[in-house]
């Protein structure tokens, strides 16, 4: 999987060397390329910003370095199979089973926006040459896209075949198609005794059956209390 981020402050990607990401490239699973958008801009203060069309506050990002960026790293011919991710605070909600998607495609193209945003011409663009993802992370306000374009690779790296270590973890993680649709059931580890909390009998009991029943309890407590929009009325049936 090639991995490329278009951003005015690269920098931000420089992590993706650390950790497992950093152990996947070592693998050959990722290849990471950060680029910055103001080595396609000519002018002697390489701007990549302009006042808004129509009036109103802040700046809106030029789409003439956008395209001279996308015409030397993705190509000028049509690719479907190039993906483009443009995080924004009106795009649809990033979920698992978007990453999920994401996992199994060979390239992704992160766009990473400032100021109030970048030049809506640069998204129709890139709707006519790529598969485009205009998404979000969640309702609330960051100042552009670099950070969900580190969260949004976590959450596909990890899905990638040989990325993980022991890929069971990830089929009882919270989200995951393997639970239901439910949050995760708390975890506990030694000491059985700690600080006056002790670990739940029924997780030292080595009764299997018990495990599963008192794990799958909580998963549909805890879902129920802090995401009700996750229970529908048939998984509530069944829970
Ligand atoms: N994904 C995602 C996001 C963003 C986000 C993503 C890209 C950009 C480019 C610029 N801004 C600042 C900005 C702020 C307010 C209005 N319009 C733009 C971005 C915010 N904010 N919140 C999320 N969940």
């Amino acid at each position: 999987m090639r991995l490329d981020y278009l951003s005015i402050f690269p920098g931000y990607f420089d992590v993706l060397g650390i950790s497992l990401l950093g152990k996947a490239a070592v693998n050959g699973l990722v290849d990471v390329y950060a680029h910055d958008l103001r080595d396609w801009t000519h002018d002697r203060h390489r701007t990549v910003d302009d006042t808004p069309c129509g009036g109103g506050a802040g700046m809106v990002m030029k789409p003439d370095p956008w395209g001279e960026a996308f015409d030397e790293i993705i190509g000028t011919e049509p690719d479907p199979s190039v993906h483009v991710v443009f995080p924004s605070p009106s795009g649809e909600p990033f979920t698992q089973s978007v990453a999920h998607d994401l996992s199994s495609v060979e390239r992704i193209v992160f766009c990473c926006g400032r100021y109030e945003g970048i030049d809506h011409r640069v998204i129709d663009y890139a709707r006519s040459m790529w598969t485009v993802h205009e998404v979000s992370l969640g309702d609330y306000v960051l100042n552009g896209g670099e950070v969900a374009a580190l969260a949004i690779t976590e959450a596909v790296v990890r899905l990638v075949p040989g990325f993980m270590g022991n890929p069971q973890s990830l089929a009882e993680e919270s989200f995951s198609a393997g639970q239901d649709g439910l949050l995760e059931y708390p975890l506990f580890t030694r000491p059985v005794s700690w600080r006056g909390l002790d670990v739940p009998e029924v997780l030292m009991s080595g009764h299997h059956g018990r495990i599963a029943k008192w794990r799958r309890d909580e998963s549909i407590r805890l879902t129920r209390e802090r995401r009700p929009d996750l229970t529908d009325s048939d998984v509530s049936a069944r829970h």
